[in-house]
């Protein structure tokens, strides 16, 4: 009896402390790192974006994948995944924490096959948050970001046109996969303005129905309270 009382709470404590993981998937520009800002804030998660982290390692001096980084970004391709989730993996080891936001990530089919070798069963996967947000949108706040400053080499109409021309023919895919999964897929209509974020759908459905539907109807909820809500259904407390 004593014994199984003692495995009872050393799995319970171990699997507490396995890192839990949440994806953040949507067009370029559909306000991922905007959201992923806000509820890292209201919920301490850590947030990674494997898009910065790329863009740290071209910078880095010395790194033997600098130049293919810079032209896969600018190409709007997506890098292999040995790089990418080993820049996720130690960026997850040297936080401290055990709870991430990974924005941009799993992109493509070797994103997602690459991820479940190396670390599905290092990590517990709570949820996917889908934020989704019209193409024309998207380009003009990307543009918009380029002619603030933002630096990066691929917020200009060549780079985005490649950009999205990945986005639909690889992520889409994966963003249908997770549709599938029992584990929901959560979609975010972030077309509004930025403090405004739409949930449209808990449930698996065809994205193209839920996308019009939601769009038909004009309800917006207070300060991404659709994100908050959600998040907040999985016992995860506010810090
Ligand atoms: N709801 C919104 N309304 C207006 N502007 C927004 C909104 N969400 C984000 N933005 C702005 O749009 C630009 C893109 O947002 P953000 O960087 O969050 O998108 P992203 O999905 O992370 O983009 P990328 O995939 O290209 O990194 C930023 O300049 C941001 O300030
Ligand atoms: N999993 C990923 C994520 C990003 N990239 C490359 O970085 C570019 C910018 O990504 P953002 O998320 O910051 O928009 C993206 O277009 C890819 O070239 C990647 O390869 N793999």
């Amino acid at each position: 009896m004593l014994e199984r009382v003692l495995v009872r709470c050393a799995t319970s404590y171990v699997s507490r402390m396995v890192p839990e993981v949440v994806f953040v998937l949507g067009a370029p520009g559909a306000g991922k790192g905007t959201q992923c800002a806000y509820i890292s804030r209201e919920f301490g998660f850590e947030h990674l974006s494997a898009g910065d982290l790329l863009r740290e390692e071209r910078q880095r001096p010395g790194s033997e994948y600098g130049e293919m980084i810079e032209a896969k970004i600018r190409e709007g391709q997506i890098v292999p995944v040995e790089v990418t989730c080993s820049l996720l993996h130690r960026a997850m080891m040297r936080s401290g924490k055990n709870r991430f936001l990974i924005d941009g990530f799993p992109r493509n089919q070797d994103n997602l096959e690459g991820w479940t070798r190396a670390m599905s069963d290092k990590t517990k996967l709570l949820f996917v948050l889908f934020f989704e947000c019209s193409q024309e949108l998207c380009v003009d706040r990307c543009l918009e970001r380029g002619a603030a400053g933002s630096g990066r080499s691929d917020d200009n109409l060549d780079s985005l046109r490649k950009r999205f021309d990945t986005y639909l023919k690889d992520t889409m895919p994966i963003i249908d996969h997770y549709q599938g999964c029992v584990r929901p897929l959560s979609l975010f209509y972030s077309d509004a303005s930025a403090d405004r974020v739409e949930e449209k759908s808990l449930v698996p459905r065809s994205l193209a129905h839920s996308a019009q539907t939601e769009r038909d109807e004009s309800c917006f909820f207070e300060r991404a309270t659709g994100v908050h809500l959600f998040i907040r259904g999985y016992h995860i407390k506010k810090t």
